[in-house]
C-alpha cells in the first residue's frame, strides 16, 4: 500500500484536527460520513467530542452496522477520548442509550478526570513510539479501569500529589486512589486508542504509529 487512505468519522468533535494530523504523517485523509465514503477507507478515527453524540449520529447516518462489519473485518481503528469510549466493550458512568462498537476488551469510565473544568495535561510515554513522552491534552477524558488479555497498555498518566490526575472529588470505590496511574493508552490488534488528544499539539508520532499499522494492515 502506497499511501493508505484513511478516513475520520465526520459526526461531530474534533474532525479537521485529526484530517490535518493524518495528512502531516503522511496518509490520504479524509472526513467519512456517509457508509460509501467508509468502503473507500484502508483505515478509520474516531475523534474526540461527545461520545452520548456520536453514538447517536452513528445511528442517524446508518453507520453502526458498516462500521461494526469493518472492524470485524480487521479494519484498523484509531479512537481519541470519545472515540475510545466507542471503542470500549464496556462504558462506566454512560448515557444508558450510548452504543459503542466495542471492539477493544476494556472497561472505560466516562468522564473519569473530572469536568470540563478539570482538564489538564500530563507528560505521557507511549510504548511503541520513540523519543519524549508525550504532552498529553486531557478533556473531560476517560480513563481504561480493565482490560481484557488480549489488550497491550500502551500509556498511563501518573497522579501524584498536586498533579491534576489526582483532582477528581469523588473516586469510584473500585479504583486505588487518587494518585494512581491511571491507564490513558490501549491496543488491541488493529484497535488503537487513547483518552487523551494528539491531534491537538502538533505532534504527529501517534498519527504516523497508525498510519504505519494501517499500512501494515
Ligand atoms: N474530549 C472528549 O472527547 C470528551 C469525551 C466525553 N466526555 C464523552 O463522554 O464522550
Amino acid at each position: 500500500m502506497a499511501t493508505p487512505v484513511i478516513g475520520v468519522l465526520a459526526l461531530q468533535g474534533d474532525v479537521l484536527e485529526h484530517v490535518a494530523a493524518l495528512a502531516a504523517a503522511g496518509a490520504d485523509a479524509r472526513p467519512v460520513r456517509r457508509p460509501a465514503e467508509l468502503d473507500a477507507v484502508d483505515g478509520l478515527v474516531i475523534p474526540g467530542g461527545e461520545s452520548t453524540t456520536i453514538s447517536k449520529l452513528v445511528d442517524i447516518f446508518e453507520l453502526r452496522e458498516p462500521i461494526d462489519k469493518r472492524i470485524a473485518g480487521g479494519m484498523p481503528v484509531y479512537g481519541s477520548c470519545a472515540g475510545m469510549i466507542m471503542l470500549a466493550a464496556e462504558v462506566l458512568d454512560g448515557r444508558p442509550d450510548q452504543r459503542g462498537f466495542q471492539g477493544i476488551e476494556m472497561t472505560v469510565r466516562r468522564n473519569a478526570f473530572g469536568r470540563q473544568v478539570d482538564s489538564f495535561e500530563a507528560p505521557v510515554q507511549i510504548a511503541g513510539v520513540d523519543g519524549e513522552p508525550f504532552h498529553a491534552v486531557f478533556i473531560r477524558a476517560p480513563w481504561v479501569e480493565r482490560v481484557g488479555a488480549g489488550v497491550e497498555v500502551l500509556g498511563r498518566v501518573t497522579g501524584g500529589s498536586g498533579s491534576r490526575p489526582g483532582v477528581r472529588g469523588a473516586e469510584p470505590a473500585s479504583s486505588p486512589g487518587p494518585t494512581a496511574d491511571r491507564v490513558v493508552a490501549v491496543r488491541q490488534g488493529n484497535l488503537l486508542a487513547t483518552s487523551f488528544h494528539p491531534e491537538l499539539t502538533g505532534d504527529h508520532r501517534l498519527h504516523r504509529y497508525f498510519v504505519e499499522l494501517v499500512r501494515a494492515a
